[in-house]
């Protein structure tokens, strides 16, 4: 090998240096900002730096592991047995050399497989050395690269017992035993009492992402810059595993290890077997052909999920196996699979203008708007430019040439400013209500943001009101139609959503159906896009005559009083009994109340006073229903811990619905611990402190 000249062990040091940068912020779940220039990496870049040290120095420690990631968590680890491992991947700017790289990955397995029988099948028109690329059919295999975080699953005789994700050296992966069970695809049960590991990405489907960022704006939170920035930060709920719950993760399996006298023989039949007779979904597996790589780009935008390329790999399991490992024969990546990764497209159009937004806690975000461009077989004429900070440290603004990419996602992203810099100008007025804003600091240095002072702002009341119908559980009535419903005079208040009728709706400008489906909604009317429109009429009117019965504790979160949300709710629900009692405490009564604090207390009834005439208003229209005394567990307090397979809200409700207090932690005024699968500290505390631990089987008894 020849020696690196002084100039290239620099460039060589340099790389390491940014790529073990990226991959820790990759791991965490942050936004991949370079460490000097602060600028988002594309994977393009990213991949193009590993290429380049590859070039270079091809022996460099960073290529031992599977990621260059500094994160040493504290977190327990879990020991994964087969190692987990990258793959090696089909990537560059250059189509050309892209597809080089695939066809010599089959050129090469085909040439260490021996025979293979079958059809064969072309790539159409395609050469690999002079030759034309054909492959038997059956010999390879495709499958989506889902774009999340890489987990391992073990099971013993069919009970789930730990699971970990993938760590730096492949091996010690962070547990996330407990965090798993609230991860949808995960049985705590497989179908069959077999003993093995399943391994597969854990990510959060687009569906349920727009709902977490709904909530993380509702809460006044920092949003996620991505669906997979989300899983690697979600998963990670190590001081409280439930949380996991709250961030809609779904798990996908690509792999089963360790599973003796497997009943499946290649990639395709084992897909079958973990989603058909285990009951864990599988990633969709099918034999490979080249024509199918640009069919699966152009449906991107069909999926629930995001992916950033297509895994083909050897089908026949023995002979994947066969072909062994690049460098290291425990961790190195697996010769048996290749990931193509979808292009990354660049464009660089010039911002014409800039649109700025107040969201529903008074954050302002700026939108980028530029002439049309052609994207991943997309039109994009507009992007997100992140947060103040994002422009302030690129100087963009109108007529800065910037540079926005998307590859397989559904978000086109502005990765940085190409010329044209200039201070970006803020807009001194909140563009919904008019009054001041003010640049503030949000959570980190990187976070510089812009925000509405004022207290009336109009795009504020519109959160409001949103707030208002999404604690009740009203359905089908989002941001946008709430929006319509202020800007076109029909809803001011609460109350007003029971004044509303298809005609008033219909003056905002929907539509007769969208109208009909919007007074459906507010009167709680279950699945009225299923019914015709005659019963549908017919319904609302019936259920415009009568009051709608809601329980306290909701009605009252649903007010949205600043840090008095739900358990406040509960707790005042059961102390009080009715909204009349809570209207007349005062501060003093409201903190004698478990988990209200003073300056809650004190934000309660400041509202309640400024807003009684809208209370007034609005119980012509609702009942609040005071919690049931009489109960068969009235005053018994309850806490849960662990996973149960009917979640644990299913059963927190139950025991308030008959009386009982649910509390999340173990006190010595707790009567009984529910333990479920994997309950650990709380147990202990119990049996510490005396407390009957009892299951879900005799929970029941106690609720009959
Ligand atoms: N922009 C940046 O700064 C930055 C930084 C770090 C990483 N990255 C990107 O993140 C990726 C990380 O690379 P990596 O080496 O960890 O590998 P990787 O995550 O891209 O690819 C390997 C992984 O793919 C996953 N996978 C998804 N679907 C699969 C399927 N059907 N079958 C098998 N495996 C499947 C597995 O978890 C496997 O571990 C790269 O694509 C890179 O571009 C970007
Ligand atoms: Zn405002």
């Amino acid at each position: 090998m020849a020696k690196l000249t002084a100039k290239d062990k620099k460039r060589a040091a340099e790389l390491e240096r940014v790529i073990s940068h990226l991959d820790t912020a990759y791991e965490r779940g942050d936004d991949c900002l370079h460490p000097d220039t602060r600028i988002i990496v594309s994977d393009g870049e990213y991949d193009a730096m590993r290429r380049e040290l590859a070039a270079l120095q091809p022996e460099s420690d960073l290529f031992a592991t599977a990621t260059a990631s500094e994160l040493v968590s504290a977190a327990r680890k879990i020991v994964h047995d087969p190692p987990l491992t990258s793959i090696d991947k089909a990537s560059h700017e250059n189509i050309e050399l892209q597809e080089e790289q695939l066809f010599k990955w089959i050129h090469d397995s085909l040439d260490n497989l021996g025979e293979q029988s079958g059809k064969v099948l072309k790539a159409k028109g395609k050469e690999y050395k002079g030759e034309p690329v054909s492959y038997p059919a059956n010999t390879f295999y495709e499958a989506w690269k889902l774009d999340g975080v890489a987990v391992a699953l073990y099971y013993v005789d069919g009970k789930l017992d730990r699971a970990g994700l993938r760590p730096r050296d492949g091996v010690n992966g962070e547990a996330v035993t407990e965090q798993v069970q609230y991860v949808s695809g995960v049985p705590a049960k497989l179908k069959k009492k077999v003993t093995c590991s399943i391994r597969g990405e854990l990510i959060c489907k687009l569906s349920d992402f727009e709902i977490v960022q709904k909530s993380l704006e509702e809460a006044g939170e920092k949003l996620r810059a991505n669906p997979r920035n989300h899983t690697a930060g979600g998963i990670r709920q190590f001081k409280t595993p439930e949380k996991t719950k709250l961030m809609r993760l779904s798990f996908i399996g690509y792999t089963i290890e360790g599973l003796a006298n497997p009943p499946y023989k290649t990639e395709i039949e084992r897909a079958r077997f973990c989603n058909d007779e285990l009951g864990v979904p599988y990633i969709e597996t099918k034999p490979f052909r080249f024509e199918d790589l640009q069919t699966y780009e152009n449906s991107i935008a069909d999926l629930d999920f995001e992916v950033d390329g297509v895994i083909i790999g050897v089908n026949n399991l023995e002979d994947n196996e066969q072909l062994g490992r690049r460098g290291d024969p425990l961790t190195g990546n697996p010769k048996g699979k290749i990931a193509w990764k979808f292009r990354e497209e660049e464009a660089t159009p010039t911002i014409r203008e800039i649109e700025w937004q107040t969201g529903r806690t008074g954050k302002i975000v700026a939108v980028a708007i530029f002439d049309p461009v052609r994207l991943a077989g997309t039109n994009v004429s507009r992007a997100t430019l992140h947060n103040a900070g994002f422009m302030e440290r690129n100087q963009i603004s109108i007529g800065s040439m910037i540079s926005v990419r998307k590859a397989g996602k559904i978000i086109p992203k502005v990765t940085g400013v190409i010329s044209g810099q200039s201070k970006p100008d803020f807009p001194a007025e909140c563009p919904a209500c008019g009054a001041e804003t003010k640049l503030q600091e949000g959570g980190s240095a990187e976070m510089l943001e812009l925000v509405c002072t004022g207290d009336s702002c109009s795009a504020q009341n519109v959160s409001g009101l949103c707030h208002y119908l999404s604690t009740l559980g009203v359905l089908g009535l989002g941001e946008s139609r709430v929006s319509q419903l202020v800007e076109g005079g029909a809803v001011n208040d609460f109350a007003d959503f029971y004044r509303l009728d298809v005609e008033s709706a219909m003056a905002t400008g929907l539509t007769h159906r969208q109208s009909t489906l919007a007074v459906a909604a507010v009167q709680m009317i279950p699945d009225p896009d299923k019914m015709d429109e005659d019963a549908l009429d017919k319904a609302i009117e019936a259920s415009m005559q009568t009051k709608i019965e809601v329980p306290l504790w909701q009605l009252f979160a649903a007010f949205g009083i600043g840090a008095a949300g739900k358990s406040a709710g509960k707790a005042l629900a059961s102390h009080f009994g009715s909204l009349e009692k809570i209207r007349t405490a005062s501060v003093e009564d409201l903190e004698k109340v478990d988990d209200i604090g003073t300056i809650t207390a004190e934000a309660i009834v400041a509202w309640l006073d400024e807003n009684s005439k809208q209370i007034d208003d609005l119980l012509d229209f609702v009942t609040p229903v005071g919690p049931k005394s009489g109960g068969t567990l009235d005053g018994v307090n309850f806490c849960f811990s662990g996973g149960f397979p009917e979640g644990k809200k299913h059963w927190e409700s139950l025991v308030e619905s008959h009386g009982g207090k649910c509390t999340s932690s173990v006190s010595k005024k707790t009567n009984y611990l529910v333990a479920g699968s994997g309950s650990g500290s709380k147990s202990a505390k119990a049996n510490k402190l005396e407390i009957p631990i009892i299951d879900t089987a005799e929970l029941e008894k106690l609720l009959r």
